[in-house]
């Protein structure tokens, strides 16, 4: 290997992001991101990715780069197989590929990803980085559902949870802000962005998180629902009249704060709630009680929590979502210093009082860092 760079793509349903990471000095040569993918003049996946190649062609980064180490790719589901970064090969594009059912949203835009990148560099090492790996530690008792087990494993029907790269980043991040090793310290991270999940850290390693078979159970979200009870597709489909795709669309993109309220966006939500708007202020109210709910399930599940982690869009800039989730939770040694939440600042920082005996910290995520190191450490090894 000679070069010291590595390209993170990170596709999503309706976007691609991109950054060029070096790993010798730490700096970042060029990010940016394709969006409205489908909408627009962007047709594709294909050709969104095309449009990142050209973009990088332009600044003299092309992906023909000497410098260029490896590409990193963000794949969302590694199901039960992938538990581990893992070197890109035919055979492991056919295993991705076999786990689209369960991640239809995510995976055919990582799949496309890789084989856009494959097809401009073919000598180049290419690496996949699961959000799911991070989860693979999680128990049987808590990964399991409570369903037939020959059904459920038939079907590979289990908790694989998502947004591993940040819960892994995060944790790490947030015992060294509290200056201890990462394996003496109990974690709750709370990764609130378009999609959000909560995890429970214990010692570094994962024992249980919110979202599921999909990254549709859990928290509420932009557009998803999180937790409902399963029977609501039964009584929508044979009552309703809704077909399982309509139902599928239903809670996966008219649902979360934008189903309940018209907005997926924390910002509107809260200048709505200033004007007095009263839908607003509910999606905002049902959205703080189900974090609530879960920061008091994962203290019982680690029985000892030395922190409590927020992170990515509005977990590092809502305020008020913060101070509304710890608020009243004095009984579980969580109190909120007000001035210091309502600070500013792009590292991560202490949110809570002196007095406070589980510390509360704003850790921005870098799933782009976290993907990138993996790929490196794979590919030097
Ligand atoms: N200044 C802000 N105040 C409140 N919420 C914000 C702010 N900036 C971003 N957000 C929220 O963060 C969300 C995006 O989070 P992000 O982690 O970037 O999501 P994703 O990676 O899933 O696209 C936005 O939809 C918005 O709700
Ligand atoms: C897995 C997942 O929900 O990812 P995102 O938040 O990027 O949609
Ligand atoms: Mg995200």
């Amino acid at each position: 290997m000679n070069g010291s760079r590595v390209l993170v793509l990170n596709s999503g349903s309706s976007s691609v992001k991109y950054q060029l990471l070096d790993m010798a000095d730490g700096s970042r040569p060029a990010s940016g991101i394709v969006e409205r993918i489908g909408e627009g003049p962007v047709a594709d996946h294909a050709a969104a990715l095309k449009q990142v190649a050209d973009e990088l062609a332009a600044e003299g980064l092309g992906l023909d780069s000497p410098e260029l180490a490896a590409v990193g790719h963000r794949v969302v589901h590694g199901g039960t197989r992938f538990t581990e970064p893992t070197l890109i090969t035919d055979e492991v594009v056919g295993e991705i590929e076999k786990l689209i059912p369960l991640a239809p949203l995510h995976n055919p835009a990582n799949v496309t990803g890789i084989k856009v990148a494959r097809s401009l560099r073919p000598d180049l090492p290419q690496v996949a980085v699961f959000d799911t790996a991070f989860h693979s530690t999680i128990p049987e008792a808590a990964a399991r559902y409570a369903i037939d087990v020959a059904t459920a494993d038939r079907w590979g029907v289990r908790r694989y949870g998502f947004h591993g790269t940040s819960h892994a980043y995060v944790s790490r991040a947030t015992a060294e802000l509290l200056g201890r090793e990462p394996a003496e310290v109990n974690t709750i991270v709370l990764h609130l962005g378009n999609g959000a999940s909560a995890s429970a850290v214990r010692g570094g390693r994962c024992v249980e998180t919110s979202m599921g078979l999909t990254p549709l159970e859990g928290l509420v979200m932009g557009t998803r629902s999180g937790d409902i009870d399963p029977a609501a597709i039964f009584h929508l489909s044979r009552v309703g009249g809704m077909s399982t795709d309509e139902i599928d669309t239903l809670l996966n993109k008219r649902s979360g704060l934008a189903g309940l309220c018209g907005d997926n966006d924390m910002r509107e939500i809260g200048r709505r709630m200033g004007e007095g708007d009263r839908a607003a202020q509910l999606a905002f109210d049902i959205y703080v009680h189900r974090l609530r709910k879960y920061v008091g399930a994962y203290t019982a599940v680690l029985g000892r929590v030395d922190a409590v982690a927020f992170t990515a869009g509005v977990g590092e800039n809502s305020p008020a979502v913060r101070e509304a989730a710890m608020r009243g939770l004095g009984a579980f040694g969580i109190e909120v210093d007000g001035v210091r939440n309502a600070l500013r600042s792009a590292s991560a920082r202490l949110i809570s009082t002196e007095a406070s005996r589980v510390a509360v910290a704003v850790v921005p995520t870098d799933e782009e860092l976290e993907i990138a190191s993996q790929t490196f450490d794979l590919v030097s090894a």
